[in-house]
């Protein structure tokens, strides 16, 4: 959907106001010769890549839940040993399921990443996260149920509860162990956890300083089937890079603007268009190859829009080239991005525009 060339999208899309970042000439381009000759060449001669499989190979899916701000994102993110998943200060910044997919020789375990499972939400997009959440464990063959190692909630024993109806594995992984000072203090913990659920395994780490999560991926595949890969081995994610590229963004402005906007902010990719290495005709030069990526940052308020945009745009510049950064080093290509800023009052309660934007 691209609001700027549909005339009935102009009742929502009020307020408009196109902020453009990193406009940096196209000529800064890196200019190349050979190297589409040596790419061919090394991709010929290089091994496919495709292992043998053990005989004893598992797959299967496993879920990530637990209550906003524990880590579900980051541990996803560091056992991947990539940034799929977007992460800040603020809980609840995951909204959608996302697969990551993380193989080894002996298994291949595809996440998903859940939203917290809130309870007495009444906006709309409150309760598609809730319902995201649930069905999320439908068919998933185990899941690991993150807690804080340091907070324990009402809303840990709620979605507690929600796991004992059904049959499912569950481990349970004690996160952020990392701010623990008296390492002791843990046993007690794993005792009352113990004590509360019948967990298939405990398994204290901390995500963020990627402590314990060898240990935690031979817990995964000891309870995953026998089964052959679900999806290729050297896949890392089913999502296309457009979501991702719109979940980067958001994190950038997550991040920078903290607590100053609210979570329901959202990105749409108006334009994604990757361009093959080519000569200008104009200037006769080489260009390397490059994804030009348009989006629409929409947010409920002026106020929003002024804080999203930063004084005399500085900070849409900083999340724009944060944004593109990432994006380089994740779908390893030049990006090109602009970025804009739009007000779309009520958003978040319209169960219609929540469709229009992929909800
Ligand atoms: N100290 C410490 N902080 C962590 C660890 N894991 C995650 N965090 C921090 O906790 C915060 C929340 O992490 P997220 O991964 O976004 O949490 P989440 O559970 O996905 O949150 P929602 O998207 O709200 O459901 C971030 O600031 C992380 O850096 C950890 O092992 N140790």
């Amino acid at each position: 959907m691209s609001n700027q060339n549909d005339p009935s999208a102009d009742t929502h899309a009020t307020d408009a106001l196109e902020m453009s970042t990193d406009n940096a000439p196209v000529s800064d381009a890196t200019i190349d010769t050979d190297t589409d000759t040596d790419n061919a060449i090394d991709a010929f001669f290089a091994p496919s890549g495709k292992k043998a499989l053990a005989e004893d190979f598992k797959a299967g899916y496993v879920a990530i839940v637990g209550r906003p701000n524990v880590g579900k994102s980051t541990l996803m993110n560091h056992l991947l040993g990539q940034k799929l998943s977007i992460t800040s200060r603020k809980p609840q910044t995951t909204r959608h399921r996302i697969h990551g997919i993380l193989s080894n020789d002996e298994m291949q375990a595809v996440f998903v990443d859940t939203p917290g499972i809130h309870h007495n939400e009444v906006r709309a997009i409150n309760e598609r996260m809730n319902k995201a959440a649930v069905s999320a464990l439908v068919d998933v063959d185990l899941v690991l149920f993150v807690v804080d190692s340091d907070q324990w909630r009402d809303d840990d024993l709620l979605t507690l509860q929600k796991l004992g109806e059904t049959n499912l594995t569950v481990v349970l992984v004690i996160n952020k162990a990392d701010t623990i000072k008296d390492k002791g203090s843990i046993l007690p913990l794993i005792e009352t956890f113990n004590d509360s659920f019948d967990f298939a395994d405990i398994v204290p780490v901390s995500a963020l300083k990627n402590q314990n999560l060898e240990r935690l991926q031979q817990v995964i595949a000891s309870h995953l089937p026998l089964a052959a890969p679900i999806y290729d081995t050297e896949q890392i994610t089913d999502r296309s890079e457009r979501f991702l590229a719109s979940e980067i963004i958001r994190e950038k402005i997550m991040r920078s603007a903290g607590d100053e906007v609210p979570y329901d902010l959202t990105v749409q990719i108006d334009e994604f268009k990757d361009e093959a290495a080519h000569t200008d005709p104009k200037t006769g030069r080489r260009r390397k190859a490059c994804t030009f990526i348009d989006a629409t940052i929409y947010v409920e308020r002026s106020g929003q829009k002024a804080i999203v945009i930063g004084e005399k745009g500085q900070r849409i510049k900083q999340v724009g080239m944060d944004a593109r950064k990432d994006m380089e080093q994740l779908f390893d290509k030049k990006v090109m991005l602009t970025l804009w800023v739009k007000v779309k009052r009520g958003w978040s309660d319209d169960e219609r525009a929540l469709t229009s934007l992929g909800y």
